[in-house]
């Protein structure tokens, strides 16, 4: 039976799901927005809405939201969606959470004051705090020693941890950098007073008025402190680091009791029974759920994620995620292989604010062309294959019979060849780690996959049919739905889930020498690009 009445797991503190109708309250935290959605029992939408977050850049690099504002907008969206309805309130039974990962937030243990603004996953200011750990003795250290290692043993675990590369990232250099710009902020730590944790672990402290301080396995696995081969806290990460292993937040499972809302907020104690990363949410709100399959999530940043199942060792710069907690063994997790480009759907919201274009429907009718002018999006600097966290955007080519639509077409032009240079890293990965040959099935989801024009070359240049099916563009929101809705015990199979997740439309390669050689002409003007910031 798809739709249960009653709960599944008979140890769960919860308040039992029969007295409320099973509709789901969904809230997505993207960087760009908050959505929040109510969603039947067969998931169709009963309402919406959604708040445009507002962005801090209080310099070069750095991005950041008021935790005070964001805290507003989250009740202000919650609250909108459920006037929208016909519901009351007391209509809905469970609320499930997906939220943009490594974005980090340091409060006071007893009074809940914020010590900082809301660091963002994309602020590179600590860019220079990974280097030096890059280039530190002891990680030189470590990976030599596991690189020679490796043919003794041959784990995944040792092949990971040789090709271990930080990133800025990682929560760590985030709560270093804000050490380092408020060092009473660290004798503080040190002292135990403060509480750490990405916006999912503050948000369940905050709806719960301080009863939890946990996190669960995506989000954990994302902040780059986290050991997916032990599934907990790397200790060699933290110690080796200097994080204070006592600041943060128990990792429980993805689904299940995460507290119940305190009644004060919602004006009813709504049980949140799932909080997962948006880019995780967004590949179970696919199906992206079999080793294999892949899912590129083209929000804010453009996200490479393939399904492996176990967890698989991996190269430079690509690392093994946790998805989800198994849904049939709540011990277990199902691992991907993950890599991200910070710059997609934030580059093109640039280029509709300096009037490239007004509105996303001006870009729907693009078509290729032999290009001479060209675009690096090098918002937040470069990852895979170049590892250059100073490269600047910009254009280069342009001469007089340059038009408007040039620049446009280079800009989406761009997306597709970054989104394509890393989904072919990340492919050759999975096949050389897992045993596989091929991939499964590939899809895409996210604003920025609305564009045509650029799926059609990311599946022109790998060569494989690209699916987008139904809720592409709220796969987070339905994501985090079906399993707050699993983790109340309102749903019990996700076989049925599947058939809601149609296909909408096949993209086909055709074979075209224009994406090819427009594509071969692009990765010449990186170098051009290069470390650009590191000498201005
Ligand atoms: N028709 C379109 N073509 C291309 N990009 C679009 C289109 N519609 C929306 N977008 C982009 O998608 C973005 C929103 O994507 P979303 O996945 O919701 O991002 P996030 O989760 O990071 O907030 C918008 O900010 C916009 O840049
Ligand atoms: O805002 P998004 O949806 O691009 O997601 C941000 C990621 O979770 C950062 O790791």
């Amino acid at each position: 039976m798809l739709y249960m009445t009653t709960s599944r797991d008979s140890t769960n503190d919860l308040p039992s799901p029969q007295p409320r109708t099973p509709y789901i309250l969904s809230i997505d935290i993207g960087t760009t927005s908050i959505r929040a959605f109510l969603f039947s029992q067969k998931f169709d939408i009963i309402s919406s809405s959604q708040k445009e977050q507002h962005l801090l850049t209080p310099e070069p690099h750095g991005y950041e939201f008021d935790p005070d504002k964001f805290w507003q907008s989250f009740l202000d969206v919650v609250n909108e969606t459920i006037e929208r309805s016909s519901l009351k309130i007391n209509d809905i039974s469970c609320l499930g959470i997906s939220t943009l990962r490594n974005s980090v937030i340091l409060w006071d243990k007893e009074t809940g004051e914020t010590y900082s603004n809301i660091i963002l996953w994309n602020d590179s200011r600590s860019s220079q705090l990974a280097t030096s750990s890059n280039n530190s003795f002891t990680w030189k250290t470590v990976r030599t020693f596991s690189k020679l290692a490796y043919p003794v043993f041959q784990t995944a675990r040792l092949a990971t941890i040789s090709h271990l590369e930080f990133r800025t990232q990682m929560i760590a250099f985030k709560l270093l950098w804000l050490f380092e710009q408020n060092p009473s902020l660290k004798k503080r730590s040190n002292e135990n007073k403060l509480l750490f944790g990405c916006i999912e672990t503050w948000l369940l402290w905050k709806l719960t008025k301080g009863q939890i301080h946990v996190t669960e396995p995506s989000c954990a696995s994302s902040t780059g402190l986290y050991d997916p081969f032990q599934q907990k806290w790397s200790t060699l990460l933290c110690k080796s680091l200097g994080i204070n292993m006592a600041l943060l937040p128990n990792i429980k499972p993805t689904y299940g009791e995460f507290g119940i809302c305190d009644t004060t907020i919602f004006g009813s104690p709504i049980p949140i029974t799932a909080v997962i990363g948006d880019v995780q949410a967004s590949m179970f709100g696919q199906c992206v759920t079999e080793p294999g399959e892949c899912l590129l999530t083209l929000g804010t940043g453009a996200f490479i994620n393939i399904l492996t199942g176990a967890v698989t060792a991996c190269s430079d710069g690509i690392y093994p995620l946790v998805a989800h907690t198994n849904l049939h063994n709540s011990t277990e997790q199902v691992h991907f292989l993950h890599a991200i480009h910070s710059g997609c759907a934030n580059v093109l919201n640039w280029a509709r604010s300096a009037k490239f274009f007004d509105d996303y429907n001006d870009l729907k009718n693009i078509e290729p062309k032999i290009s001479t002018c060209f675009f690096l999006p090098a918002f937040g600097g470069l990852g895979l294959p170049h590892h250059d966290p100073y490269s600047a955007s910009g254009f280069l080519g342009i001469d007089s019979s340059t038009t408007q639509a040039d620049l446009i077409r280079s800009i989406l032009e761009s997306l597709a060849f970054v989104i394509y240079e890393l989904f072919a890293l990340v492919r050759h990965d999975y096949i050389k780690y897992s045993g596989n040959n091929h991939l499964k099935r590939l899809r895409v989801a996210g604003g920025v996959s609305h564009s045509d024009f650029i799926v059609q070359t990311i599946c022109n240049l790998s060569n494989m049919e690209i699916e987008r099916c139904h809720a592409f563009d709220y796969a987070s929101g339905i994501g985090a739905g079906f399993l707050a809705a699993y983790g109340f015990g309102i749903i019990d199979q996700y076989e049925d889930f599947e058939n809601i997740i149609q296909v909408e439309k096949v993209f086909k390669p055709v074979k075209c020498d224009i994406a090819e050689k427009n594509y071969e002409l692009w990765k010449k003007i990186i170098p051009r690009f290069g470390k650009w910031y590191e000498f201005n």
